[in-house]
């Protein structure tokens, strides 16, 4: 009989607080050194455990066929894990815009491996789950972790940063979506930044070196960064579209946002230090 309880667990978005650029590897992937933090606003995902091997998802993301979303994309590798009957039924509430540089679907998939996880006991550690979900995406790590981190190599090397303030954050999303792999295969693309330490990068911040770029090729994101900087400094987060300002308090956040032309998509959010998702999941008894 199929269990009917739901486990309902956040899929957070994350912020690049800064993002740089040290190298390009050989494989063609791109050394990085950025500033990952938590927003307590996302995708929230419901779990129910079957029976069979079975894996339904509702509802379907349009133009992403069943097998190529990363939800079941990562319940697949847990199940070829698992050596037992293991089967899902997942229900998805979709809130972040997608290629929007808020790391939306790699968040999916983190949250599915670590409820999955859960559900069907199998007991993989954060390690194993860690370097599953790199085989999904870079971004998928430091969601699975669950930590504010300082993220070098592709994004997997990670030094947690509990010490990051948590802000109030205005995130404004141009309605375009921005292509990954376009952005880093660009041959304007600034891929020599000399590495900073920890120490540098949380008192100094930095820039997002895919930005200059990303406007180039998406004026309608120059044009929302020229416009909210000039009520609030503003910043890209990973590879766009989405841009961001952070304040003392929410409503100082919302004062701005009141600002912005009616057709700005945007919404106000708390930065936090540790992922939504594992307050749900690991929280002390
Ligand atoms: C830009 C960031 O969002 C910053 O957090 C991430 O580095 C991107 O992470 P992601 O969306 O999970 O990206 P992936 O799905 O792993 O990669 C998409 C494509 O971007 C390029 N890519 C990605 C990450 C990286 N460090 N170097 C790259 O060159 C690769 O061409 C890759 O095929
Ligand atoms: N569950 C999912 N949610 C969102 N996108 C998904 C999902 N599964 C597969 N995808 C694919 O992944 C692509 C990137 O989506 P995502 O929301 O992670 O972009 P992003 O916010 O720009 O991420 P990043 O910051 O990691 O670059 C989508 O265009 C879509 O084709």
């Amino acid at each position: 009989m199929t269990d009917t309880r739901w486990l309902s667990v956040p899929a957070p978005a994350k912020l690049n607080l800064m993002l740089h650029i040290t190298g390009r590897r050989p494989d063609g992937y791109h050394n990085l050194q950025t500033l990952f933090q938590f927003l307590d606003y996302g995708d929230t995902l419901h779990f129910r455990r079957r029976d069979d091997n079975e894996l339904t998802l509702v509802p379907a993301i349009d133009g992403v066929p069943f097998e190529d979303n990363l939800i079941i994309r990562a319940a697949r590798l847990l199940q070829q894990r698992a050596g037992k009957t293991c089967g899902a039924d997942i229900r998805l509430d979709k809130t972040l815009p997608m290629g929007g540089g808020l790391g939306g679907g790699s968040s999916d998939a983190a949250t599915t491996l670590l409820a999955l996880n859960e559900l069907w006991q199998l007991q993989l550690s954060p390690d194993e789950l860690a370097t599953l979900g790199l085989t999904l995406g870079a971004d998928v790590p430091v969601f699975v972790r669950g930590a504010a981190a300082f993220a070098e190599g592709v994004g997997e090397q990670l030094t947690a940063v509990p010490e990051l303030p948590e802000p109030w954050y205005l995130v404004v999303c141009p309605q375009v979506h921005v292509n990954t792999g376009k952005i880093f295969s660009h041959e304007g693309l600034t891929r020599d930044t000399a590495p900073i330490n920890i120490r540098t990068a949380l008192r100094q911040g930095g820039r997002n070196d895919c930005q200059q770029v990303v406007t180039v090729l998406y004026p309608e994101i120059g044009n929302a960064l020229n416009l909210l900087n000039k009520l609030s400094p503003a910043k890209m987060t990973g590879t766009g579209a989405c841009i961001f300002s952070s304040f003392g308090s929410e409503a100082e956040a919302i004062r701005v946002s009141d600002q912005l032309p009616a057709e700005y998509v945007a919404f106000v959010a708390k930065g936090v230090n540790q992922s939504p998702a594992h307050r749900v999941l690991f929280r002390p008894s």
